[in-house]
């Protein structure tokens, strides 16, 4: 009988007992015990849920439905009997139609179809049509990896580079496009070039990928017929990894562990078994599936692997600044999904949210009011706030009122103000990442450790990534670790 855990209660741990379950030949996992550090399952995701029935999203609120990765996810949500709880937004939605960003005191909204490509808009000096067309031209360069910004730079200018990129790296990295690796963020723009000499050819001439299949789910039939871009759930995303936990706390074979961290590791080179280690107590197990942060895991290995250290300590992770804001009535003049505000602008913060605008049943169920989000920090957490182990939670629901009041002219103040840190959250993919990933898969394989790294450390950082990833692994390593029953 083989025994395996699972380190990290975040979506990634989770998914990973759920598909090891859901996969695995009937008995020949005997026991899988996961190990969170804190108190709450969920990670990354955390919903605030208040008294009143309001509800705030300290992490993601919205999952996009695009794609084998997006249609995973529906295809996991409907497994758990979560399809009646889904909150869909469709492609005409003003959440999905109206992204701005914030420049020279005005927000500007930004593209999005194929006719406004051909408009002019502010703050660019020209359509982006008439900015982009010379791209194919630009001659194309072999490069293993370069940021992102010096990638759209040379193949797009400066502008592009400067109030698209930029603020679209800010809007899922918390990151700056100067230090972000092109080949681990945007892999398919960086082939492009190398392939068609050009992005805009690579866009018209790569064979498109086929359909994913709906692999029989009503709900990814339903993201089709009625073309919705992203959803959310009615009590908030952290009822997907609250239910996730239910459904696996009915099997017998798996034990998930709260309030305790994993203090290390020891790989026996004699039993071919792992000891996990615990504050007061150890496990051994056959496998172990890290669903850690890669720098956090990197302190738990021993000695001898410090090689595999060195690789998981490649990129850092950012901490955001996260205030959820609440005001009486309706206050926002502008619908959309949020802005997000180029690092060139002199402001403290990275993104504000029109909650409201996204999901309006979150809003506190009696009365007219408004929910809006303001992030901050992320790769210039630092420069601006100090340690964030040090800073007061305080000073950032002010900086978010005076940034919402100056950019989007609510004058009122809000009767609500949530203000926190989240710490060490999203991964920076640094120029090299990818080869460092292939690196730690290559030793892993090298040294044979009973071990897989999962999490949104290593390819992809998206909660649809998260879990479709995990699969992919549970789905790769499975037949090894059946093979060790024998
Ligand atoms: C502010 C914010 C907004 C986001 N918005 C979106 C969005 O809109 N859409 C989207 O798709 N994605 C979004 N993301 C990204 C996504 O939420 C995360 O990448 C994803 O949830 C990460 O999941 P994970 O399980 O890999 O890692 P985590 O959620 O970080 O989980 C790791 C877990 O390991 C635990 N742990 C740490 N050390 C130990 C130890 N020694 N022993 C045991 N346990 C330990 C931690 O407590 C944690 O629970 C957002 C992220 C943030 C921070
Ligand atoms: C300002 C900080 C952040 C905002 N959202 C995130 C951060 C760090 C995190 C995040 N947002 C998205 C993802 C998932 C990406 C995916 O592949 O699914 C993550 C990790 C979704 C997203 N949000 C914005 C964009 C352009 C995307 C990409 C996918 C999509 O097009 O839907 C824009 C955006 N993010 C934030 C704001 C204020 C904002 C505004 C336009 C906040």
């Amino acid at each position: 009988m083989v025994t395996v855990a699972i380190l990290g209660g975040g979506i990634s741990g989770l998914s990973a007992a759920y598909y090891l379950g859901k996969l695995a030949r009937s008995k020949t996992i005997s026991k899988v015990i996961l190990l969170e550090a804190s108190s709450r399952l969920g990670g990354c995701i955390d919903t605030v849920r208040l008294d009143d029935g309001t509800i705030f999203e300290r992490g993601p609120r919205s999952i996009r439905g695009q794609g084998a990765q997006g249609y995973n996810t529906l295809q996991l949500a409907e497994e758990l009997g979560l399809s009646d709880h889904v909150l869909p937004i469709d492609r005409s939605h003003q959440a999905t139609k109206n992204r701005f960003i914030y420049v020279n005191r005005e927000l500007c909204r930004l593209p999005s179809g194929p006719g406004s490509l051909l408009m002019r808009q502010p703050p660019f000096s020209k359509s982006l049509v008439r900015l982009g067309w010379r791209e194919p031209f630009v001659a194309s360069h072999k490069v293993e990896d370069e940021t992102i910004d010096s990638f759209f730079r040379r193949r797009f200018g400066d502008e592009i580079a400067k109030y698209a990129i930029d603020p679209l790296c800010r809007g899922i990295y918390s990151g700056s496009s100067q230090q972000l690796s092109m080949k681990a963020c945007f892999p398919n723009l960086l082939e492009w070039e190398q392939q068609y000499h050009s992005v805009i050819k690579g866009a018209l001439l790569a064979p498109k990928k086929k359909a994913p299949d709906a692999q029989g789910s009503r709900l990814v039939e339903r993201y089709k017929s009625e073309h919705w871009s992203m959803w959310s759930l009615d009590t908030g995303l952290q009822k997907l990894p609250e239910t996730l936990a239910m459904k696996l706390s009915q099997s017998d074979q798996v034990d998930i562990c709260l309030d305790t961290p994993c203090t290390g590791l020891e790989f026996s080179d004699t039993t071919g078994k792992v000891k996990v280690k615990m504050s007061d107590k150890h496990e051994e197990v056959d496998y172990v599936f890290s669903a850690l942060p890669a720098r956090q895991f990197a302190v738990l290995l021993p000695s001898g692997h410090h090689q595999l250290a060195a690789l998981l300590r490649h990129n850092p992770s950012v901490s955001v600044g996260v205030v959820n804001l609440q005001y009486e009535g309706n206050v926002l003049s502008t619908q959309g999904f949020g802005h997000l505000v180029p690092s060139c602008e002199p402001s403290n913060v990275l993104g504000v949210l029109y909650e409201s605008c996204i999901f309006p049943v979150h809003n506190r169920p009696k009365g007219n009011n408004t929910r809006i989000t303001c992030m901050m920090g992320g790769a210039w957490f630092k420069e601006m706030f100090g340690e964030a182990d040090d800073v007061n939670t305080q000073e950032f629901g002010e900086i978010a009122a005076e940034s919402i009041r100056e950019q989007l002219h609510i004058t009122k103040k809000p009767f609500r103000v949530i203000a926190g840190v989240v710490k060490n959250c999203i991964p920076q993919y640094q120029v090299g990442h990818t080869q460092s990933v292939q690196d730690m898969a290559t030793y892993i394989t090298q040294q044979s450790l009973p071990l897989s790294l999962i999490g949104a450390s290593y390819d992809g950082v998206s909660i649809n990534d998260c879990i479709h990833n995990t699969r992919l692994e549970v789905e790769k390593v499975l037949p090894s670790i059946e093979a060790m029953a024998h």
